[in-house]
């Protein structure tokens, strides 16, 4: 006879009225009753819909969609805000480095924006509890610490950028905040760089130019190399690296290239061959870096790799520094295996003053410069502040980082599904009785579609939200669902049954079982001693279906009451009535059962939440045998 103690959500009267005519007009079971009064016509409610549809539903991504179907239905609990309060206020977006002025333009039109350069790690978390979102390119660290101290605000972190590796994306996750980066409008400004470092260096052109400028002339000592029939061992063959070896093929150069995932078709369009590290490090006359920092490629340069390497090699790298050993880089130029180096980046930015590396005589070096054109700095300026504003706004950017990517056409007829899953959770987890912690939940999708065409991560999330958020101060979304999931010890599998319908629905039902808990209402459990609830979305509205082994149906918006009872004549009324004399309105009634004049369930909609007297007054009627209160 518990009843929860899981706080309301706003209710928005458009909505009970849509509600309303569906259980009134679209009743498919034939006990279903509606109390409703509403004279909104069927017609109106398909315009309602179909402009809301229609307006609505032509966005791309999974938070726009998460933020419509929520304000469809109500919840205040949205995915985005973790302190459940929709913000009206223009967010604030701190911008700690410097970015091309169109995107602070753009920004500027969404936001307030906020450019403090070169801020201690100190002065970053003080400033960080009043940012909604964070841009930084690469001197920024974005660190654990700078998650924490935002409090659970800074719902997106844009890097003005590629390398996400100044970015704790394991902790961004944790704390449910988007990253996203720019992925594509510097290529060109960085495969450039390492053109310029590779012919600078083969001619020597900085060294040169500093020796004049001592006043020397010291044209034997700058004797240089060619490139032309040169071996280029293009070391990561992805967008910079592919840009690169095009150039370098231009030059005249033989180019081969490293990448354990690089496809070969790719690579041989522009007549690169695609061969192993060993190979191609020690087949070489020329090695440039661009692989990303990773756990894998770090310090995957150093004394043995080296060693492996044609002596005199050419090594640039515009990639990070510390996919090089530096202390190893210079034993290996000192002995003699490298003739030279050039590099743009390095382990620790700006680099010691007594860097030997930097100072080494073979060595030319430039200040992480790769991204730095003007037309590269405008462009990721533009392609970043479209996608954290896109990120605010509620949509998924298309270069998440810490995400999945759910295809634009699936999100928009996954939405009413959305909402299901998550009130299906709700429902789960207010049916299991207090004390005992949900640990293995599973859900069956009944679909007529191929399983391969049937996306349900956004899904998955949504009943995780649903099943966690009301028991715990974690807010859940599409970044930290299953991170969250794992960490409070729920395991969540899912099940897909192949059904004989029609696939233009993407889902027929959708089934939450909560296994080896104890209910409080014990009508929610199958013979078999789970909980298990059903739902279905009918006419684009998300229903409860069945509890347990009984069918109902009930449109899930505002509260629900059920109750099992013997089925005998005058229940209906009999409940009817106290809520009535206590003024709690009855929106909808489904009764089910599992056969004639023995036990059925009965669910009751009710716009208000029932005082501990009315719920007492429904548990005294004697045909009553126990009944929950629920809110979804
Ligand atoms: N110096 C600068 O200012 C700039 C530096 N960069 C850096 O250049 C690097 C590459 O950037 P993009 O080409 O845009 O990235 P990308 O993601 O297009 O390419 C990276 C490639 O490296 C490959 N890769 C991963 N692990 C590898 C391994 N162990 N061995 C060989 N290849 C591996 C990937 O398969 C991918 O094809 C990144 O680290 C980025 O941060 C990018 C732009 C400017
Ligand atoms: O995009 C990248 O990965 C870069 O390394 C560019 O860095 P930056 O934005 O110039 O600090």
């Amino acid at each position: 006879m518990a009843t929860s103690s899981i706080s309301r959500v706003a209710k928005n009267p458009t909505n009970f009225s849509i509600r309303n005519v569906e259980s009134q007009k679209k009743s498919i079971f034939s006990r279903h009753l509606s109390f409703s009064n509403s004279s909104i016509s069927l017609q109106k409610l398909s315009l309602v819909k179909g402009s809301y549809f229609s307006r609505k539903f032509h966005t791309t991504t999974v938070f726009n969609v998460l933020e419509t179907v929520e304000s469809k239905s109500d919840l205040l609990s949205r995915t985005q805000y973790p302190d459940n309060v929709v913000r009206t206020e223009r967010p604030t977006i701190l911008v700690s480095e410097k970015l091309g002025e169109a995107g602070l333009d753009l920004l500027r039109t969404f936001g307030n924006v906020d450019c403090s350069y070169n801020l201690s790690p100190e002065e970053l978390c003080a400033k960080i509890s009043l940012c909604d979102a964070l841009i930084v390119r690469s001197g920024t660290k974005v660190t654990r610490q700078v998650f924490e101290a935002a409090k659970g605000r800074l719902k997106v972190v844009g890097r003005a950028g590629v390398g996400i590796d100044n970015v704790d994306l394991q902790a961004a996750t944790e704390f449910g905040c988007l990253v996203v980066n720019a992925p594509t409008a510097n290529t060109i400004a960085a495969a450039e760089h390492g053109i310029a470092l590779l012919a600078s260096m083969a001619r020597n052109v900085a060294q040169a130019d500093a020796s004049m400028k001592a006043g020397k002339w010291q044209r034997n000592k700058y004797v240089g190399v060619s490139l032309v029939g040169k071996t280029l061992a293009v070391m990561g063959f992805g967008k910079v690296g592919s840009e690169v070896a095009r150039r370098a093929k231009g030059l005249g150069m033989h180019v081969i290239a490293h990448d354990p995932y690089a496809p070969a078709d790719r690579a041989r369009a522009i007549g690169v061959e695609l061969v192993s590290f060993d190979q191609a490090i020690s087949t070489a006359d020329f090695i440039s870096l661009h692989m990303p920092l990773t756990p894998s490629t770090n310090r995957v340069f150093n004394d043995e790799t080296f060693s492996k390497m044609k002596k005199d090699v050419r090594i640039i790298n515009v990639a990070r520094g510390g996919v090089i050993d530096e202390d190893a880089l210079v034993r290996a130029l000192d002995n003699g295996t490298v003739a030279q180096a050039a590099l743009d980046v390095f382990t620790e930015e700006p680099p010691p003053k007594d860097s030997k590396l930097v100072q080494h005589e073979n060595v030319t070096v430039t200040p992480h410069l790769g991204a730095s054109t003007k037309e590269a700095q405008e462009g990721v300026a533009v392609e970043i502040a479209e996608a954290v504003v896109g990120a605010l706004r509620g949509e998924l950017s298309a270069t998440a980082v810490n995400a999945p990517m759910v295809p634009p056409e699936v999100l928009s007829e996954l939405a009413p599904y959305v909402t299901l899953a998550e009130k299906l959770g709700r429902l789960a987890v207010q049916l299991v009785a207090g004390g005992s912690g949900i640990q293995s939940v599973k859900v069956v999708y009944e679909s007529a579609r191929d399983p391969a065409n049937l996306d349900t991560r956004l899904l998955r999330a949504m009943i995780t939200k649903g099943i966690i958020e009301p028991i715990s101060d974690s807010h859940i979304n599409l970044v930290n669902a299953d991170f969250t999931a794992k960490q409070k010890g729920l395991r969540i599998s899912e099940e897909r049954v192949l059904v004989d319908s029609s696939s233009e629905n993407p889902i027929d039902s959708i089934q939450v079982q909560v296994s080896n808990v104890e209910s409080k209402f014990a009508s929610a459990l199958t013979e078999n001693g789970y909980i298990s609830i059903d739902g279905r979305v009918k006419y684009g509205i998300p229903h409860l279906t069945r509890v347990g082994s009984f069918e109902v149906d009930v449109s899930l918006d505002g509260n629900l009451i059920l109750c099992r009872q013997v089925d005998q004549p005058g229940m209906i009324g009999r409940v009817g009535n106290i809520l009535g004399e206590r003024n709690v309105n009855v929106s909808f009634m489904s009764v089910g059962r599992t056969a004639k004049r023995t036990k059925a369930i009965m669910a009751i909609g009710v716009d208000e939440e029932p005082d501990k007297d009315t719920l007492k007054k429904i548990g005294e009627v004697p045909a009553v045998e126990e009944f929950v209160f629920l809110e979804l």
